[in-house]
């Protein structure tokens, strides 16, 4: 469904990327892993469209994946995204870009009233049903995280871009989002791909786990090379020498191997 074939990514001078290749299948899970600065980001922004690719092409069902966002890619940033002068129900039916079709702003009628079922019925299912009028500056920065994604998820993406979207997050309220997370890319059968700097969130939350990472180094000049996928694994395949070496590469300070799967 989604296939890399030798993906380059330069910033003037600065390779960041460099021959990328995959092929991933819909309803995968794969989580993205590697040191800061790397091109994580830099990768997802290809997959939603804002940001160029220097050689190579990226397809979404055998065609190039348009140079702009759309309707088939949703998208959470780990700084909250939503409309701060807006309650939280409007944030949704504003995402869907319903307001836009109105000269004054508001709808009315059944357009509108479809909107706001549609937008209250994606509320329920993230867990903010009791705070459909409460403003973004009332809410938790995990209620912030649940409103973003029932943002991208009005718009009923198959592919769902999550770049650090817990990272802010204190670990008992991102283990309720990783709940959510795992019942909506089952229930609406998304392919996610997430970033993350939390090896062991990769591999709970993946079905497939990536390592970015530089197989080639020049000391006199650090730009000249990119990185790539040096490891592509389907989670569960670990062994706890593998995971100490990935969490060395990428910096993480975690001991222990996983215990749990998302399988
Ligand atoms: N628009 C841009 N212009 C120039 N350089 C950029 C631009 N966007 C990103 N970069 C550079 O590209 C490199 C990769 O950035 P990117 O944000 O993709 O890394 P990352 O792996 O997601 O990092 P982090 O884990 O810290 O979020 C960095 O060196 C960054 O400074």
């Amino acid at each position: 469904m989604i296939e890399a074939k030798n993906i380059w990514k330069s910033y003037g001078d600065a390779v960041i990327l460099e021959g990328i290749n995959i092929t991933v299948q819909e309803g995968e899970f794969v989580t993205l892993v590697g040191t800061s600065g790397c091109g994580k980001s830099t990768f997802l922004k290809m997959l939603l469209g804002t940001e160029s690719i220097s050689k190579g092409s990226l397809l979404l069902d055998g065609k190039p994946i348009p140079s702009e966002p759309g309707a088939d890619r949703g998208i959470v940033f780990q700084q909250y995204s939503v409309f701060p002068h807006m309650t939280v129900l409007d944030n949704v039916i504003a995402a869907k870009g319903f307001l836009k079709r109105s000269l004054t702003g508001y709808l009315f009628g059944k357009e509108a009233k479809a909107a706001r079922a549609e937008a209250t019925t994606m509320l329920e299912e993230v867990g903010l049903s009791h705070a459909l009028k409460r403003y973004p500056h009332e809410l938790s920065g995990g209620m912030k995280q649940r409103l973003a994604i029932a943002q991208a998820l009005i718009a009923k993406p198959r592919i769902l871009l999550l770049d650090e979207p817990f990272g802010a997050l204190d670990p008992g309220i991102r283990a309720d989002m990783h709940k959510l997370v795992l019942k909506l890319w089952r229930e609406y059968k998304l392919t996610v791909f997430m970033v993350t700097h939390d090896l062991k969130e990769g591999f709970y939350l993946g079905t497939r786990l990536w390592v970015f990472d530089k197989l080639r180094i020049d000391e006199q000049a650090p730009n000249a090379y990119g990185a790539t996928i040096t490891y592509d694994l389907s989670v569960g395949e670990m062994a706890s020498d593998l995971y100490q070496e990935i969490n060395d590469k990428v910096g993480q300070d975690e001991q222990e191997p996983p215990t749990e799967t998302s399988a």
